[in-house]
């Protein structure tokens, strides 16, 4: 299962933003995980959340948008932590890109994003490629064990940001993950 829904609006929706990006995402992890759950008869599996560069850092930019980001992640964190986790078969983790050319960022203007006429100049600098992030996404998916990954995607590349490099650079060691 996927959570990749989120609106970025710093203006007067920013209610919303909370609601879809964060409120969502609870819920659907909650459905997802009661249905997965291999301790109540499902078949266990994997759920991952699209963060961003704005859930590892603190944005003047999207201020709502990041703690909704900052949320999930701890959230999804906390999840990861749950003792009862491998009993439940259920592996969480979390992809954060930096800008993606997509309709998100294509609809970016003052009114949804402060500071945006001093900034878009460099974020789309940074802006990549969707197919950059799907990659990343299959990458991350091929590691035989993937709970409390947080693969980070930018035009540098691909990192993670709790878990040890190793090997092709972007395998998962889960020893080395909190
Ligand atoms: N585009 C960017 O620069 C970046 C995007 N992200 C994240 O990537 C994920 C995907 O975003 P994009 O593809 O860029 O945006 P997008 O706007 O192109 O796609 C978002 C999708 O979410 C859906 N959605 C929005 N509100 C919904 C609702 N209430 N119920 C059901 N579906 C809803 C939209 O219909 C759309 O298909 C999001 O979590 C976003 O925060 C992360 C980093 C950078
Ligand atoms: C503007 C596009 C709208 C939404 C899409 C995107 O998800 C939103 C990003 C919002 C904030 C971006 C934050 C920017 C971060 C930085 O300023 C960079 O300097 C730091 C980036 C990564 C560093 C990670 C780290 O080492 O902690």
């Amino acid at each position: 299962m996927v959570n990749n829904a989120a609106i970025v609006n710093e203006g007067s929706g920013w209610q919303r933003v909370i609601a879809i990006n964060l409120t969502a995402v609870i819920v659907g992890t909650k459905l997802a995980a009661a249905h997965m759950r291999k301790d109540k008869g499902g078949k266990g599996g994997r759920i991952v959340s699209t963060l961003s560069v704005a859930g590892l850092v603190q944005s003047h930019m999207t201020p709502v948008y990041c703690a909704t980001k900052h949320g999930v992640r701890a959230y999804i964190t906390g999840l990861c932590k749950d003792p009862t986790r491998p009993d439940q078969g259920i592996e969480y983790a979390m992809i954060a890109p930096d800008a993606v050319d997509t309709p998100m960022f294509q609809s970016v203007d003052s009114n949804r994003v402060l500071f945006w006429d001093e900034l878009k100049d460099e974020m789309k600098r940074r802006m990549m490629k969707p197919q950059a992030v799907g990659e990343a996404f299959l990458q991350l998916l091929r590691s035989d064990v993937i709970n409390g990954a947080i693969l980070q995607v930018d035009i540098q590349g691909k990192t993670f940001r709790h878990m040890e490099c190793v090997n092709d650079g972007v395998t998962f060691d889960p020893s080395k993950a909190f």
